[in-house]
Order: C-alpha cells, then structure tokens, then sequence
C-alpha cells in the first residue's frame, strides 16, 4: 500500500489568490496591508520561512518587513519592539519567528503583541481565547493542519487524534482546534512513556517535533492519516520531515514534506494580515 499524498500547493495557491484580491482592495483604499516579521534567531529553518513569507506577501501585495533584531536581543529589546509595531497604525500583521535567544521565553515577550494583529497567535491571551472557544487568530501551522485535512475531506468528529509535539506555535494551539473540530486529541511529548503505543491509537497523527523521521511505521496504524509538520534541514541543504517515509507503506494518507503543510502556513499567515480585526477577533 502506497499512502495517498495529501500535498498542500493548490490549496495554498487558492488561498494566496484571495488573499491577493483582499490585498488589492487595500492598495485601492490607500492603506496597503502590512506585516512585519520580528526575528531574533539565525536558525535554518526560520530563516527560511521569512524568506519565503517576505516573497510570497510581494507576490500577493502586503508589504512586508522584517525586523532582525539578532541574537543577542533581550526580552526587553523584543518587548519595545514588538509593543511599537502594535501600536503602529500602518502595520496590520506583527509577527515574531521562534526559536528565541537562549534564555527569552515566547510567553514573556509575546505579550506585547496586540491580539488583533497577533497574527501568527503568539499572545498567550490568542491561546487563551482559542482554548475558550473566543475568536482568535491561531498560528499559521496549527491551522495549517486543520485546513489540509479539511481540503482532503478527513471528517474529523471523534476520530482518535494524536499530536506529537506541545509546543505553544504547534502542539497547543492545534489540540484546540481538533476538539473543536470533536476529535479526542492525545497529546504527546518527550516525556511520553512508550510513545509508540499512544501514537499507534491514531486515526489522525499529527507529528510536530523537529526531528528527522522519529515517526516509522511502528508508531503508526494501518489506514491511519499522518500529517507531517517537521521541517528539518538535511546536509545536503534540503529539508526532511519528521515522519519516516516508510510510513507511506503504512497509513491510508499523508502530507508530503517538502510540499504539505509548509505552504498552507505561509498561505494562512498571509490571510491572517488581510483578513481584517473584526474577522478574527
Ligand atoms: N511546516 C510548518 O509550517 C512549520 C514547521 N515547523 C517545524 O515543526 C517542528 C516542531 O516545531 P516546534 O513546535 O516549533 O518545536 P519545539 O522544539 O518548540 O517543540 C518540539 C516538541 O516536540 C517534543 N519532542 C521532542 N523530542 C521528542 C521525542 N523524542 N518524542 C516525543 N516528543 C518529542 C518536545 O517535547 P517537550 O515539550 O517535552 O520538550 C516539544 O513539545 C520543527 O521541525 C519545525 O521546524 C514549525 C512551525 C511551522
Ligand atoms: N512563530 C513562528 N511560527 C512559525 O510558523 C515558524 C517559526 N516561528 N519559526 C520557524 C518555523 C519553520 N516554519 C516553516 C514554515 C513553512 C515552511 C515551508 O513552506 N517549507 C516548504 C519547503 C522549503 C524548502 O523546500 O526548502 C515546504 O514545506 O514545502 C518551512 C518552515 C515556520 N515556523
């Protein structure tokens, strides 16, 4: 058995087309959407991913900037900034890419992002709201995951879901909206004992870890739809997911990396920064 590929391109080129339409509408109104994206790392990974923000949103129309604060930026240093771009009235979009410096956490800095231009759902009060049930913007990835599987018609109402990963950008956000979605959602993590066994209860696995092919076909059940959300650079510069590929042999579906759940995020970001304050909050 070959896994059907649940591949993320034409959804995301659908999503950037409307995005492009709501972008031009704000060029007509003479107040172009705007994003800046705050980075503080010189991680692979994220430096690829503004990269291909910043291009994708010329694509499109949103102006888009980057604030490279270094890795030598404090929290105090990310605080100022990230509170100034919120109070810019020109700027729709504040972004803050992850990692962070060593020894600056992403609750203490990401506070100071207005919820209504949290649009990648950094603010620990964007969490809170999702978690609640409020209307929220998630993070790109996490809703990412949930439009792929939407595009590919996985009916998720109480399916056994299993995320690996708990991480505030991924894991978090993304049990929330699969139980709003009616799935049972099992979170695991680097403490789970015996990880294997919990993930083989899947109907839906979801791996967000970031590392290379930690989920084989041992940790999957037969005909069960794995997302794959690791981005992992390789060697020889290109990028590897965190599900085996001898998974294919295994599960009924599953998201390509490259090619899957990356470019619906980039998408989703985008549509975030122009889909409006009323719309999301
Ligand atoms: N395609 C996309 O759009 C995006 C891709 N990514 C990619 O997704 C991956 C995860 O990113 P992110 O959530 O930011 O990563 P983090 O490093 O913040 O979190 C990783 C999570 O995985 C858990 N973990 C680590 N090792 C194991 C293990 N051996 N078994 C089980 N769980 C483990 C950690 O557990 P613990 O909490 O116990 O430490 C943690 O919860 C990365 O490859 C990243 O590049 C991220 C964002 C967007
Ligand atoms: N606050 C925050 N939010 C994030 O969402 C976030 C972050 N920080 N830090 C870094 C990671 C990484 N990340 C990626 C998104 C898309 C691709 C992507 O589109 N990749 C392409 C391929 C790239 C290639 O071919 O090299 C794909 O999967 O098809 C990759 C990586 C978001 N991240």
């Amino acid at each position: 058995m070959t896994a059907n590929r649940l591949g993320g391109a034409e959804l995301a080129a659908r999503l950037r087309a409307q995005v492009a339409e709501r972008a031009a509408a704000r060029r007509a109104e003479g107040r172009p959407a705007r994003l800046v994206i705050v980075t503080a790392t010189d991680d692979e990974a994220s430096a690829w991913y503004v990269r291909s923000i910043a291009s994708a949103a010329a694509k499109v129309g949103i102006d888009c900037d980057v604030a490279d604060l270094g890795t030598a930026a404090t929290a105090g240093d990310l605080t100022t900034q990230l509170a100034t771009l919120s109070a810019d009235p020109g700027v729709d979009g504040v972004m803050l890419q992850t990692p962070l410096p060593r020894g600056v956490a992403l609750a203490e800095v990401s506070g100071a992002i207005d919820p209504a231009k949290d649009v990648d759902g950094a603010n620990p009060l964007s969490l809170g709201r999702l978690a609640a049930g409020q209307p929220a913007y998630a993070p790109a990835t996490a809703a990412a995951v949930v439009a792929l599987l939407d595009e590919y018609a996985v009916d998720l109402t109480g399916v056994r879901a299993v995320v690996v990963g708990r991480s505030a950008v991924v894991g978090k956000p993304l049990a929330h909206l699969l139980l709003d979605r009616d799935a049972t959602v099992t979170m695991c993590h680097s403490r789970t004992r015996d990880l294997a066994a919990v993930t083989s209860t899947a109907d839906v696995l979801v791996a967000a870890v970031g590392r290379t092919h930690l989920v084989t076909p041992e940790h999957v059940r037969p005909g069960a739809v794995v997302v794959d959300v690791g981005t992992n650079p390789t060697p020889d510069g290109g990028l590897a997911g965190d599900v085996d590929p001898a998974v294919s042999e295994v599960a009924a579906a599953l998201t390509p990396v490259p090619g899957g759940v990356g470019p619906v995020t980039t998408a989703l970001l985008l549509w975030h920064t122009v889909a409006g304050v009323t719309s999301a909050l």
